[in-house]
């Protein structure tokens, strides 16, 4: 795509570290909190939800470009201080949307990533703003913007020297009116072929109704998003703006418990936060069911890797003890890492090893038998 000389794919992919949460790396990020900041109380309720949850970054409108404009405004400033106060609380990060000059100017100093919403996706003088600050800009697609339009837009920001941009998809206006918008997942795999940006969702927007969050969420991880953006309300029948689209906080963390394991089966990890809160031997027991499963289910793949390779080796070259050695280092190197006790590695690893040995033998001897026993029977010839 000509043009995409800053935002078009590099050899590698772009992950944004920001105060120690990275985007675009192995792990998801859950960006959760109401459409606007409304008062104190409802953020401090915001941000614990959140960080139980596992949310790293806490979102909150201070400046709200709304389709009336009899809708509120948001509380500005003010809203600023219980976004910023209620994050650090937590020990969240924060983001909140700028509309202009004005609004980026006084929440540039206070907060630690920007968002430019869909509405300003090709704001082209904010756009160039955005590229004149350091700090990492979230730009949401346009409402009715190509994938070439929104890279483009995200080009303007790097072009004029900010390198930190992360593409939100948030849906787009289609013709189908049982949702607010249509969630582009097929965006998330396209904006990532084509550029090096971190990709996150935000299906709150897309969907406009809180019922389909849960699924689009997963979906989303599963497409290949790096983060979340999820709307979620201490009150959604109070909120004075997307009600109907924010999840109570029971449903934002039972979401968020569910999240992990759509994460590991796409290779990403998710940083649960049930810990503690709401601890009970079932549900820890339920957690721990759901990483066995995970662990089987990863043993069996690999079991699968393995008859493959029986097919690349001669029946005595089966057992390769230098490449178990390497494996077994370089897994007891990431234990160590993890803080797993280091005998778990170095038990269990020798056993797989066995199991793909005896079983690598038994495939190939069972294919020599079969060709012999068709070089001598006509039936197997045939
Ligand atoms: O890498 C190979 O050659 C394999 O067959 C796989 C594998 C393994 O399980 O990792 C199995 C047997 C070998 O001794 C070494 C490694």
């Amino acid at each position: 795509m000509k043009d995409l000389k800053l935002a078009g794919l590099k050899s590698e992919r772009s992950s944004i570290d920001i105060n120690g949460v990275t985007l675009g790396g192995k792990e998801v990020i859950l960006i959760g909190g109401p459409c606007a900041v409304e008062s104190s109380i409802q953020m401090s309720q915001a941000a614990e939800t959140v960080r139980k949850a596992g949310g790293k970054i806490l979102r909150g409108g201070v400046f709200k470009p709304r389709t009336s404009p009899y809708s509120f405004q948001g509380l500005g400033r003010e809203g600023l201080n219980y976004l910023v106060q209620a994050a650090s609380e937590q020990g969240l990060l924060c983001v909140t949307e700028v509309i202009d000059a004005p609004s980026l100017e006084v929440v540039i100093d206070e907060i630690d990533i920007i968002q430019i919403g869909a509405r300003n996706m090709q704001n082209f003088e904010l756009l160039k703003l955005a590229g004149k600050i350091k700090k990492p800009v979230i730009l949401k697609r346009g409402l009715s913007a190509t994938i070439e339009e929104w890279l483009l837009a995200a080009e303007y920001i790097l072009s004029a020297g900010n390198p930190n941009v992360i593409l939100c998809e948030r849906g787009i206006r289609t013709y189908e009116p049982s949702t607010r918008n249509t969630l582009d997942l097929s965006a998330v795999g396209v904006a990532k072929e084509l550029s090096h940006l971190p990709v996150i969702v935000d299906p709150s927007h897309a969907a406009g109704r809180r019922d389909l969050i849960s699924s689009l969420s997963k979906a989303a991880i599963a497409s290949g998003a790096d983060g979340l953006l999820i709307e979620m309300h201490p009150n959604p029948a109070e909120a004075v703006s997307d009600g109907p689209q924010s999840l109570h906080p029971e449903e934002f963390a039972q979401l968020a418990g569910e999240l992990g394991i759509v994460a590991n089966a796409v290779n990403r990890t998710f940083a649960c936060g049930r810990v503690n809160e709401g601890e009970t031997l079932e549900t820890l027991r339920s957690q721990i069911d759901e990483i066995d499963q995970t662990i089987i289910e990863r043993l069996a793949a690999r079991m699968q890797i393995v008859s493959k390779v029986a097919d690349q080796k001669r029946l005595d070259r089966v057992k390769d003890s230098t490449r178990e050695k390497e494996v077994l280092q370089r897994l007891t190197n990431l234990g160590e890492e993890l803080k797993l006790p280091s005998e778990l590695v170095k038990k269990i690893y020798p056993i797989i090893f066995e199991v793909a040995v005896q079983s690598q033998i038994k495939q190939k001897m069972k294919r020599e038998a079969d060709i012999d026993l068709s070089l001598v029977s006509p039936l197997g010839s045939k």
